[in-house]
């Protein structure tokens, strides 16, 4: 299920400002890819370009390939809906739909997917993703209740149950556990460590820490300047970036000397 991402010379612009400059990396599958810099580099418009969910905003847009499977996912004729199908999302702040069941929340994707399926298959497709999201335990004599009773971190479980449940390749996650206390943090750093088996994950986070312990590989990001687009300054393995990084910004970053 897992797909490798390449993606190759990506300029990203709101209007006509270039947001973030020619990005080329390779995303491996069953692996988790950390976005790592400082605030405004880029990171989350970056992520979102991953399955075209930066073309929501209006005057939005890229250059450059996003390829997955052999397929430029901005290629003529591809079905925006389709690859953010295929890339699903979880965003900083859980966002159950606040007047559903925790049940109706996990059936929602499959449901707006226009998949029509015997009750009883949805029951063992909403179990097996609780299950997959480590929620199943916490929540299945309550289905019926509003997923906004749960606590963050069970929330912000649910919609990663949500994400999965309509079977994607990637996992986008922007900054998951920002919104999270440190003990639903581990739960869902822990979660990202199954899934990874899994799936292709990619995940925006300003926790140093957490991207050193949940992550394979670690891309940061930085500014050249005021008023000046978002870059990739290096890429590689974690343990690398946090022991050797090659450039001299990113060991200044990651020592907490700016950012
Ligand atoms: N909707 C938008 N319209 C115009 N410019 C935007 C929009 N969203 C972000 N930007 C600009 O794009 C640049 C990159 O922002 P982005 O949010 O991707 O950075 P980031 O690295 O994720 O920051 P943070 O860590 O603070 O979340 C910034 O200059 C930002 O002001």
């Amino acid at each position: 299920m897992a797909k490798l991402i390449d993606v190759s010379d990506l300029n990203i612009y709101y209007g006509d400002f270039l947001a973030v400059e020619s990005v080329s990396m390779t995303i491996e599958p069953r692996a988790v890819t950390a976005l790592i810099g400082p605030s405004g580099c880029g990171k989350s418009t970056f992520l979102r370009s991953l399955n075209r969910m930066h073309e929501v905003i209006p005057g939005a847009h890229v250059q450059g390939k996003v390829v997955m499977d052999g397929q430029d996912l901005y290629g003529a004729g591809v079905d925006p809906v389709t690859v953010r199908r295929h890339i699903g999302m979880v965003f900083q702040r859980p966002n159950p739909f606040p007047t559903m069941s925790i049940y109706e929340n996990v059936a929602a994707g499959v449901r707006l997917n226009a998949k029509r399926m015997k009750k009883s298959d949805l029951d063992d497709l909403v179990e097996k993703s609780l299950r997959g999201a480590n929620l199943w335990a916490e929540v299945k004599d309550r289905l019926n209740r509003p997923g906004s009773g749960l606590s963050g971190g069970q929330q912000q479980r649910l919609c990663i149950a949500r994400a999965i449940a309509i079977q994607p390749s990637v996992l986008l996650m922007d900054e998951p556990c920002s919104a999270l206390d440190p003990i639903s943090t581990l739960a869902v750093e822990d979660l990202i460590e199954q899934l990874k088996s899994e799936y292709t994950i990619v995940i925006v986070t300003h926790n140093m820490q957490q991207a050193a312990r949940v992550s394979d590989k670690t891309a940061f990001f930085n500014l050249a300047g005021v008023g000046k687009p978002g870059k990739v300054v290096e890429m590689d393995d974690t343990t690398t970036i946090f022991s050797n990084p090659s450039q001299k910004a990113t060991e200044d970053y990651i020592s907490g000397r700016f950012g």
